[in-house]
């Protein structure tokens, strides 16, 4: 048996191939990173239950113009019924996102929802100033992706025990693939 480690990681994107070589130290920094970036979504759930009740509308009626999203943000703060929903699922979704991300459970999926999050947050700030281009919320949507890229929970996380979990004699991800979306 070797005992090299070779640490590979890579695959082929558009035809072109990608091949790195992880660090020894690659597998702490990406727990550190699922965690910093867990911890990041979670107190900012936390910060809105707080001080509760939290109310969007401020937030999304005031969008500058220049911001692709402006017309659709503004009709959503208009329609009360919708913001009823939407005050209630930014913190619920922050609060779960950050302690999937902490755990180490369910990550693909919450790092997907955090991104995408971190997508809608993006445009609604964009004012058109271009030296903000590279701005936190686009910053942490990459980080969630990356998290979600390397199967971060696997690594001192409980996707690595959920995905295992025998159903019918066979892993649970073995017997629906489509749950690597979710775990991992
Ligand atoms: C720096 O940026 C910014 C913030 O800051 C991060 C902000 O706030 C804000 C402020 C925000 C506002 C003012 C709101 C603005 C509002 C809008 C733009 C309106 C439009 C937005 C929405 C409607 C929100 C859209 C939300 C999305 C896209 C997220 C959707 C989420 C998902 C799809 C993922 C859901 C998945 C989850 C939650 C994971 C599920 C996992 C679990 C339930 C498990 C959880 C784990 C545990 C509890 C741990 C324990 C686990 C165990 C025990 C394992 C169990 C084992 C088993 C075997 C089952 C802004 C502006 C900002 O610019």
């Amino acid at each position: 048996m070797s005992t090299k480690n070779t640490n590979e990681f890579g695959g082929e994107i558009g035809g072109i191939t990608l091949l790195g070589k992880a660090h020894s130290l690659s597998a702490l920094f990406i727990v550190l990173l699922r965690a910093t970036i867990g911890g990041m979504i979670l107190f900012a759930g936390l910060g809105k239950v707080s001080e509760w009740p939290f109310d969007a509308a401020g937030y999304l009626a005031n969008v500058a113009p220049a911001s692709p999203v402006s017309g659709l943000f503004g009709a959503m703060a208009a329609n009360a019924t919708l913001m009823e929903f939407v005050n209630v699922f930014v913190p619920a979704t922050q609060l779960l996102i950050g302690l999937a991300l902490i755990a180490g459970a369910f990550v693909r999926l919450a790092a997907l929802g955090g991104a995408l999050q971190m997508t809608l947050f993006y445009l609604g700030g964009w004012s058109g100033d271009v030296l903000a281009l590279f701005d936190s919320t686009l910053v942490y949507a990459i980080v969630f992706l990356t998290v979600a890229a390397f199967g971060a929970g696997r690594v001192l996380g409980l996707d690595a025990y959920i995905e295992r979990i025998e159903v019918g004699g066979q892993a649970l991800v073995e017997k629906f693939p489509a749950l690597r979306y979710v775990l991992g």
